[in-house]
């Protein structure tokens, strides 16, 4: 049997087998409400067989969007919308997870096919952003955000609970903070976009003290018996990295004892400067040095889709969770793919009975049974 197909029990919430779709961005949400694209997307993938499907970052403010286009939590009109899209997860027999972020820098942005640049200032559409520091990310992304304030903090928070509130009311069993990719959170701990002197920036304590209060506050609100997890950027591929990584990893321990369940390891994306080793599992000896380090459950994503590396970072212990992201837009049945090159008995029983049984009974194309 292999590992990748076995269950994962996390509180009260059991995952199917360890195969995860991470969160993607959609870009076609309307004033943050979802659109007729989103049910089909989101209930197509959950069908195709993996244990937890994660719905795309979903923003806790509006200024908080990276595109127009991008989903909200912010009122109470959207949790409708998306109770129905954590409904169709679960109806497709995976575990219906949402993130949720603000994008802080890289916000008032265009969709990627259309410049994944900012909003122009004198052209509509766009927001003045927010930041830990008046500093631009750069690149296609140079508006110079506003410093946030004490006050601009609180609210931010605020409404980090506020939208997990919602996601909890939606139905959503599991729920991610987007702490990665040099949005708003990332940004607090990044040396490259935080350069404040108060309680919020300068040494570790103070970037990382944000996302701990953040953390803390989200805590008492989502369930305890449900998974409560973060996506953080513990890598910048800056030249800098070993640093990085031990105040990290560090930070991550202090997540765990203020109850974090699980992390999904991912990048920094917080300077224009990085220097990404991309391959294959690239990010997995990374995950893995976090896992030992911490003692807390983690997943990574970043080229993991070939079923050998999927299979043997579960086998080995590098993580919990294998994302696959990018394999789901081209196949939402990549999970049968997978046991079918895995060799997993009967592996249409990773589909609904509607696919699976006429996929086991009859021959394929090549006259031998397609499972
Ligand atoms: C279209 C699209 C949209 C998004 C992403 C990617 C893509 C392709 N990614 C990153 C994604 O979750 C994943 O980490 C990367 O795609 C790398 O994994 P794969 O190599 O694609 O499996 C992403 N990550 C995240 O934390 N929140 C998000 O909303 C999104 N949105
Ligand atoms: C919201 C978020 O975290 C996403 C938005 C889309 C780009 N993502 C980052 C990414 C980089 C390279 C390949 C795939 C994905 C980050």
């Amino acid at each position: 049997m292999p590992a990748l197909f076995t269950p994962f029990t996390l509180k009260d919430v059991t995952l199917r087998n360890r195969i995860g779709v991470p969160p993607m961005c959609q870009y076609s949400a309307r004033d943050g409400y979802v659109s007729e694209w989103h049910l089909p997307h989101y209930a197509d993938i959950a069908r195709g067989g993996a244990g937890l499907v994660i719905v795309e970052a979903t923003a806790v403010s509006p200024e908080g969007r990276i595109t127009p286009g991008c989903t909200g939590l912010w009122e109470d009109g959207q949790v409708e919308g998306m109770a129905s899209i954590a409904h169709a997860i679960a109806a497709g027999g995976a575990v219906p997870g949402i993130q949720i972020g603000h994008a802080g820098r890289k916000a008032s942005a265009n969709k990627p096919w259309e410049g994944d640049d900012h909003i122009p200032n004198d052209q509509p559409g766009g927001w003045q952003t927010i930041s830990p520091s008046a500093l631009a990310f750069g690149g296609g992304l140079p508006k110079v955000p506003t410093e946030m304030t004490l006050d601009d903090i609180a609210r931010v928070k605020r409404d980090f609970v506020a939208a997990a509130i919602r996601a909890r009311d939606a139905g959503f069993k599991w729920l991610e903070l987007h702490f990665a990719h040099g949005y708003l959170a990332q940004s607090f701990f990044s040396v490259h976009a935080n350069t404040r002197t108060d309680a919020y920036g300068g040494d570790v304590t103070a970037r990382s003290r944000f996302l701990i209060e953040t953390l803390q506050a989200v805590r008492e609100v989502w369930p305890e018996n449900l998974p409560l997890t973060a996506r953080f950027g513990v890598i910048e591929f800056d030249g800098r990295d070993e640093e990085t990584l031990a105040e990290a990893i560090g930070l991550v321990k202090t997540f765990k004892n203020e109850g974090l369940d699980f992390l999904s390891v991912s990048m920094g994306f917080s300077t224009i400067e990085a220097n990404v080793p991309w391959a294959p599992a690239f990010m997995a000896p990374i995950a893995k040095r976090v896992r030992d380090e911490t003692g807390l459950a983690v997943g990574t994503a970043w080229g993991m889709d070939i079923p050998q590396d999927a299979e043997r970072a579960i086998d080995e212990q590098q993580m919990d969770v294998v994302f696959a992201a990018r394999a789901h837009l081209a196949n939402p049945h990549y999970p049968f793919r997978v046991a079918r090159e895995l060799g997993l008995p009967a592996a249409g029983s990773v589909l609904p009975d509607q696919y699976a049984y006429w996929l086991r009974r009859y021959p394929g194309p090549q006259n031998g049974p397609v499972i």
